[in-house]
């Protein structure tokens, strides 16, 4: 008894060191709990990975055959260490023979795949949203890269910091990072794929300034007080998990010098259109199926799964609408963007989103939107419009490109603050703020996805 009595004593008189520890104890706990399910669970994929790998082949059958383009730096460095953990073992249990090239800097993966000759069934991209990105515009960069792109599938095993696309992909494991990468792996394994859509960002000529190749993503395009902010989560890291609530409401405070509050564009836009005589041109999606190419990827030819090819022919169909072009002035501090593969909704008609909030929102209002962002809501932005084509001129990138200097520049912006913030992000790569030409190219990739989680 006496010695209980004199543990409570210890314990009172050293109170802030007892709740210290109780607090490690219980991480401790929780931290060996989940790592100990995470083994049980991986145990369980290398399992469902042996067996496909021991299922007898037909003899004349070639192992198929990956190339899997890694991003070191992804996930501040840790992509390399988490693919070999929790992708790779499954990889080669499961048979396949795959190809791992390491990018050695960025916008090497899209140069890699521009450049691609080797033989191969699938590219596997091994990255965040930003090497996914890269990766789609290499490859419809190519000379092939449209006719490529339809039939051969890409894969992603989300290492990276942000992974939208792969969460959408596998919305059902998407809060257990370990989960996700193994059921991104099994997908690639397994060869379900199916289509996504992509957007091209073509950058407008300006007087004497070419628009330059353009950059594909899958996600869209974010601008504004929220993307800047979300872009400087990572200073307020001591905040450790909650280091994205604490950055909206220091965003606020400092934010009048750092952040995009307001900027203007000319909008043109047309309308969705489900597949007619005028977008017949430029929608591949409804074009027959091309003649086989005798290209470096049809050297495994035989795999096709789920090819998207129309059965109907659109050059006969008319829709008047499609040729409407409208005009819109947008004032806003947050706009956005997108493309189906990251919206809740199902549209059956191809679309890309464009939506934005009000021209000015006050602090309370900000950080309570940000707040409810950072717990997975969606963005509340009032004003949407749906739309297959999308022109913007910001006001303030079109003269920051008559003016050379970035100082004289920000003289010219009427309302806006010094050091205005001037980058937007495409798949949550960072680009200068320039006009744009957004065009949606639906259904133009195939990617590996599970249709339901593998292993529960
Ligand atoms: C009120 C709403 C305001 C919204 C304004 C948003 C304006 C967004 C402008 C985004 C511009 C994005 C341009 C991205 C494309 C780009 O910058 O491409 C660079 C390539 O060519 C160069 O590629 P390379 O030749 O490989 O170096
Ligand atoms: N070897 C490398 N060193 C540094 N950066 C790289 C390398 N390979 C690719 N990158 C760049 O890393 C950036 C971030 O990649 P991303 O896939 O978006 O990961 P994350 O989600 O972790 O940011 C991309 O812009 C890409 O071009």
């Amino acid at each position: 008894m006496a010695k209980i009595v004199k543990i409570f004593e210890t314990l009172r008189n050293n109170w802030k060191k007892s709740v210290f520890g109780t607090v490690a104890l219980v991480y401790g706990v929780d931290y060996l709990m989940y790592s100990y399910e995470s083994r049980q669970m991986m145990r369980a994929y290398c399992e469902a990975a042996r067996e496909i790998g021991e299922a007898p082949m037909p003899v004349d059958c070639r192992p198929r055959h990956i190339t899997v383009i890694l991003n070191p730096a992804a996930n501040k460095r840790k992509a390399k260490k988490e693919f070999e953990e929790y992708c790779a073992p499954l990889l080669y249990l499961a048979g396949l023979s795959v190809n791992v090239v390491v990018t050695g800097k960025e916008g090497q993966a899209r140069t890699l795949i521009e450049k691609l000759e080797e033989a191969t069934d699938a590219i596997v991209v091994a990255g965040g949203d930003g090497t996914l990105s890269e990766a789609v515009t290499g490859l419809l960069r190519r000379e092939d890269g449209t006719n490529v792109a339809r039939k051969m599938p890409l894969g992603v095993l989300p290492v990276g910091k942000t992974n939208s696309i792969a969460k959408h992909l596998f919305s059902q494991s998407a809060d257990d990072r370990i989960k996700l990468l193994a059921e991104a792996t099994m997908a690639v394994i397994l060869e379900a794929s199916k289509p996504l859509d992509v957007i091209k960002f073509q950058v407008l000529p300006t007087d004497g300034n070419e628009g330059g190749k353009p950059v594909y993503g899958l996600a869209g395009l974010e601008w504004g007080a929220f993307r800047d902010t979300n872009a400087r989560r990572d200073k307020y890291w001591y905040f450790g998990g909650l280091r994205g609530y604490a950055a909206y409401i220091f965003a606020g405070f400092k934010g009048e010098k750092t952040i995009t509050w307001n900027v203007q564009a000319n909008m043109e836009y047309s309308p969705p259109c489900n597949g007619c005589s005028n977008c017949y041109e430029q929608r591949l999606d409804l074009h027959p199926d091309q003649a086989q190419s005798k290209s470096w990827w049809s050297a495994f030819g035989k795999r096709q799964p789920g090819s998207v090819v129309p059965t109907v022919d659109y050059r006969g169909k008319v829709n008047e609408d499609c040729r409407t072009v409208r005009k819109l002035d947008v004032a806003t501090s947050d706009f956005s963007l997108i493309s189906s593969n990251v919206s809740k909704e199902h549209n059956k008609v191809p679309q890309l989103q464009v939506s934005f909030g009000p021209e000015h929102v006050s602090y309370n209002d900000f950080v309570k939107e940000g707040w409810r962002r950072e717990n997975g809501e969606d963005p509340s932005r009032p004003c949407k419009i749906l739309a297959k084509e999308v022109k913007l001129w910001p006001v303030q990138a079109v003269k920051h490109q008559d003016n050379a200097t970035a100082s004289s520049t920000q003289d010219n912006i009427p309302t806006g603050p010094k050091d205005i913030e001037k980058w937007i992000s495409i798949d949550n790569e960072d680009y200068e703020v320039k006009a744009v030409h957004a065009t949606l190219l639906p259904n133009l990739v195939k990617m590996f996805y599970s249709p339901h989680v593998i292993i529960k």
